[in-house]
């Protein structure tokens, strides 16, 4: 039983700076060498593990970030200035991928654990680093590289703080439906799950937990029987159990409220004597109907009989009573229990999976009558990062396009001299010429 919180989310790096041409200006020199400096680097953008973040539940409202862009270049050779990187925090147990190609890019388990989803654009070069002896006065400069652009999903397999054990219809849907729904901000929020049985709780004090009803405890759960197994898998992994006995006499077990207790305790012995250290609240429920403190009565003497100590809450989830206080208690005790790792045989340790850039110089052309489209994520980056505003940056890019084999490849295909040449994703086009 995995309950599975998902988000898709847009990631943006920044774009580097734009380098510029600007020359050196000194009285009695006509001309001074080129002086443009490079603009600085995008910000890059990091997941961080955050073990303070339990659910996916801010990805609701904030689903784009975007880090700053780089400065541009300035006059005397000086490098713009690099932006900062943008920290996305992210609850432990994260799994990210590429919301596109469902590849997947990272498995984050371990708090504190970052990883770069989009890297920043690297600055563009100013004219000084275009000096040749050539061409000691170069007009041309770069600008900034585009910075990484990427929908994300993110999943995480929710765990549940606190679990709900006790006969079929001891009042744990009801409770966890009444709990749950108090808080209308809550109720709004559905996770995706296979089963739907979780809900978050947020006192006024800031504290949040999520609990889930377990369901399908039947006898012979522990030896692998039907849905009781997964349940039990579940168990384990939650921090603090209550253990709802119904208290009035409708529930029609045939059984006292002190011999259900015991059998589901035993159930879970069964499985693993580990979980009756787990902390557990006995949680009195049903205590509206009219036999039941009388029934609560003969529970506690019952209790104190096997001299068992473990504390008991009384509530009612139909008169909404007692419930305020056992989710303090709930809460309180959650503050002193540490938390369970993450299933280690999930992931042994984060799995990183490098972001795969596409540096590939292929490129694609298509035509319609006299135009021509150039597809390439190089070939549109290079264009972007083409200063347009001098012939001599232009004249750059025209040659690197000749390099890479593109004007061969139109020629080839049927290009003739006036034919508009447009490139993808750019905003580019230029008249071919033979
Ligand atoms: N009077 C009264 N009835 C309750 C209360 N809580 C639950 N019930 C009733 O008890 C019955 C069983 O409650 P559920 O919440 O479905 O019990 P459950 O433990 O989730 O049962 P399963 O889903 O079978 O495991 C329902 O008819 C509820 O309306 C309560 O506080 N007072």
């Amino acid at each position: 039983m995995a309950f599975v919180d998902q988000a898709t989310i847009e990631v943006k790096a920044g774009n580097g700076g734009d380098g510029i041409i600007s020359f050196r200006h000194e009285k009695f020199v006509p001309l001074g060498g080129p002086f443009g400096g490079d603009g600085g680097k995008g910000g890059d953008i990091y997941f961080v593990v955050d073990e303070g973040l339990r659910t996916l539940m801010d990805f609701r409202y904030n689903r784009h970030f975007r880090a700053k862009h780089g400065e541009k270049g300035g006059t005397k050779g000086m490098t713009g200035a690099s932006a900062n990187d943008l920290y996305v925090k992210v609850p432990a147990g994260t799994i990210v991928s590429n919301a596109e190609t469902n590849q997947q890019l990272a498995d984050l388990t371990e708090n504190g654990k970052e990883f770069m989803i989009a890297h920043g654009g690297r600055g563009g070069r100013g004219n000084m680093r275009f000096a040749t002896p050539a061409n000691p006065a170069p007009e041309i400069s770069e600008n900034g590289e585009p910075g990484q652009v990427l929908k994300v999903k993110l999943e995480l397999r929710v765990l549940a703080d606190v679990g709900l054990v006790g006969f079929p219809s001891a009042g744990k849907s009801t409770f966890l439906s009444v709990v749950t729904a108090a808080r209308p901000k809550i109720a709004a929020y559905h996770f995706t799950t296979i089963d739907p049985n979780l809900g978050m709780v947020q006192l006024s004090d800031g504290r949040d937990f999520t609990i889930a009803d377990l369901p399908g405890l039947i006898k012979g759960a522990s030896k692998g029987i039907g849905l009781g197994f997964e349940f039990l898998r579940h168990v384990e992994r939650t921090r603090v159990l209550l253990h709802m006995v119904d208290m009035s006499e409708e529930s029609g077990l045939g059984i006292t409220p002190f011999e259900a207790y015991q059998q589901i305790n035993e159930e879970l012995t069964t499985y693993d004597p580990r979980l009756l250290d787990r902390p557990m609240i006995i949680v009195a429920t049903k205590m509206d109907l009219p036999s039941s403190k009388a029934n609560l009565e003969s529970f506690k003497q019952a209790l104190a009989d096997h001299q068992i100590n473990q504390p008991v809450e009384e509530i009612s989830s139909v008169a909404q009573t007692g419930t305020r206080v056992l989710l303090l208690k709930v809460a309180d005790l959650l503050d002193k229990t540490p938390q369970v790792s993450p299933d280690k045989t999930v992931s042994d340790s984060d799995r990183l999976y490098e972001f795969k850039d596409d540096k590939a110089m292929d490129f694609q052309i298509e035509q319609d009558g006299d135009d021509w489209l150039i597809v390439s994520d190089r070939i549109s980056r290079l264009a972007k990062m083409t200063n347009r505003t001098t012939e001599e940056s232009l004249r750059r890019f025209a040659r690197q396009l000749r390099a890479f084999g593109v004007d061969d490849k139109l020629r080839e295909a049927g290009a003739k001299d006036g034919d508009m040449v447009y490139i993808e994703d750019a905003d580019f086009a230029f008249e071919f010429e033979d």
